[in-house]
């Protein structure tokens, strides 16, 4: 595989990008609808690797999925009995922790296996908690085989969620159809991506499933209990992906430039969303008009940030790559977890920031990155790690930094259907299918 030249920027990007569906609303309203009592349509399904696996994993547990034949992000779910399956989650987190419970309903042998990244992402955690709550499970990372009896027995049970925020959404998606529900209560240090579990929250709520929650002393939420009851089918719109988004508005910060993203949500759980408060510290001016589309603007100059991302963990490589070009030293912190993502992500950065001439050194929980101007960086070849989101962030640095080319940059396909192209079209104009330059 070449590597992909990135294509650099000859003065400040001005665009609109138009962003493909969330994967964190898309692969949860999969899993709602297919464990609902009636068929769910679903619009604006991303299209991508890791929900098409969600799309296939669900279909070999015996669930109707039923494509449109105009739109490919027009999806009908329409459950039935689930039966033994073999599942490949690729590198996909959501897969990994979202199915066992899944199949631990299911009647039959559901085997689950993955890139051989994938194998070494933490899991143990969340099939424990399973075997607690009633569900026979061979193995502790993938690759492992839920045998699954049809039903789930359910009740209390304690898990330590601090390695990932996915532990607990996994649970909750199916608790509602265990014969006790659930009562789940974190224990260990702080859960990380809080935002997602309240996305998961908020969509049982729709799907009327109530979420009971109670809080520690320090008002962090550590329990979530789900009584007994059926999941009702909803017609989910799902919102564009406001973390994808931030590769792109990253690159008007990066530029001095422009970007502008179309239907930008009023309100949203989506984490990415906070990326407009952390592009404003690092000196961008960004605006919403009441049609929802988002203006970001770079200044000349990024200034050096501290920030705790523990809420926000995935937005991290974006943020790494503009502090790399950023004036003065940053600190990212709350974010060990991330060592148990695609890849160790903070070893990952490090390497790759430090491989183009950067300064980027890991704390126990995050990173330290002191600015240089792109003038003073060196163009090499960024790693991705079969990490999408290294690969992105690579391209960011790409804008600037002459000569940097992307490896695997196919990787983006986990969560982009073509970011090479959509790029592209931001940086010169050339069509693409979602992004024109202005
Ligand atoms: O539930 C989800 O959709 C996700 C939760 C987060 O995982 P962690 O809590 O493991 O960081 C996030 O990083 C991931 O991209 C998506
Ligand atoms: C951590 C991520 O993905 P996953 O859902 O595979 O955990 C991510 O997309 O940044």
């Amino acid at each position: 595989m070449t590597a992909w030249p990135a294509p650099p920027a000859s003065g400040p990007v001005d665009a609109v990008v138009e962003l493909p569906g969330s994967k964190s609303i898309t692969n949860r309203a999969l899993v709602l609808a297919a464990l609902a009592e009636g068929p769910s349509r679903i619009t604006g399904t991303l299209r991508s690797r890791d929900t098409d696996l969600m799309l296939d994993a669900l279909a070999a547990l015996g669930t109707g999925i039923a494509y449109s034949a105009t739109d490919p992000t027009e999806v009908t779910v329409t459950p039935a009995p689930l039966h033994g399956a073999e599942i490949d989650c690729g590198l996909a987190g959501t897969l990994m922790r979202f199915l066992p419970a899944v199949a631990a309903l299911a009647q039959g042998r559901v085997r689950f296996d993955g890139d051989p990244q994938a194998r070494t992402r933490p899991m143990g955690i969340v099939l424990d908690a399973l075997r607690t709550l009633g569900a026979q499970i061979d193995g502790d990372a993938l690759p492992f085989t839920v045998h699954g009896t049809g039903a789930v027995d359910g009740g209390p049970v304690t898990v330590d969620a601090s390695a990932s925020s996915q532990f607990v959404s996994g649970l909750l998606l199916s608790a509602a159809r265990f014969t006790a529900g659930a009562q789940i209560t974190h224990a260990g240090r702080p859960v990380p991506s809080m935002p997602h579990i309240e996305m998961t929250v908020d969509m049982l709520a729709v799907a009327g499933v109530p979420v009971a929650t109670a809080t520690d002393r320090t008002g962090a939420v550590t329990s979530w209990s789900v009584s007994p009851g059926p999941i009702r089918a909803v017609d989910w719109a799902i919102e564009p992906d406001l973390s994808n988004a931030a590769a792109f508005l990253a690159a008007a910060a990066i530029t001095g430039g422009t970007v502008r993203v179309p239907r930008w949500p009023d309100q949203t759980t989506q984490p990415g969303a906070q990326i407009v408060s952390i592009l404003e510290a690092l000196g961008c001016r960004t605006g919403r008009s009441g049609d929802g589309l988002l203006t970001v603007t770079g200044p000349p100059r990024l200034q050096a940030v501290d920030l705790d991302l523990s809420a926000v963990g995935e937005l991290t490589p974006t943020v790494a790559a503009l502090c790399t070009v950023a004036d003065g030293t940053s600190t990212l912190s709350g974010i060990a977890h991330l060592r148990g993502h695609e890849t160790d992500r903070l070893a990952a950065l490090t390497t790759e920031i430090t491989r183009l001439g950067g300064t980027c050194t890991e704390t126990d929980d995050g990173l330290v990155i002191t600015g240089r101007r792109p003038a003073d960086l060196t163009g090499a070849t960024w790693r991705s790690y079969a990490d999408h989101r290294m690969a992105t962030a690579g391209a960011a640095l790409g804008l600037v930094v002459a000569g940097t080319a992307i490896e695997n940059v196919e990787t983006t396909g986990k969560t982009m259907p073509d970011f090479p192209a959509m790029w592209t079209a931001m940086v010169d104009g050339a069509a693409g299918p979602g992004a024109s330059a202005r």
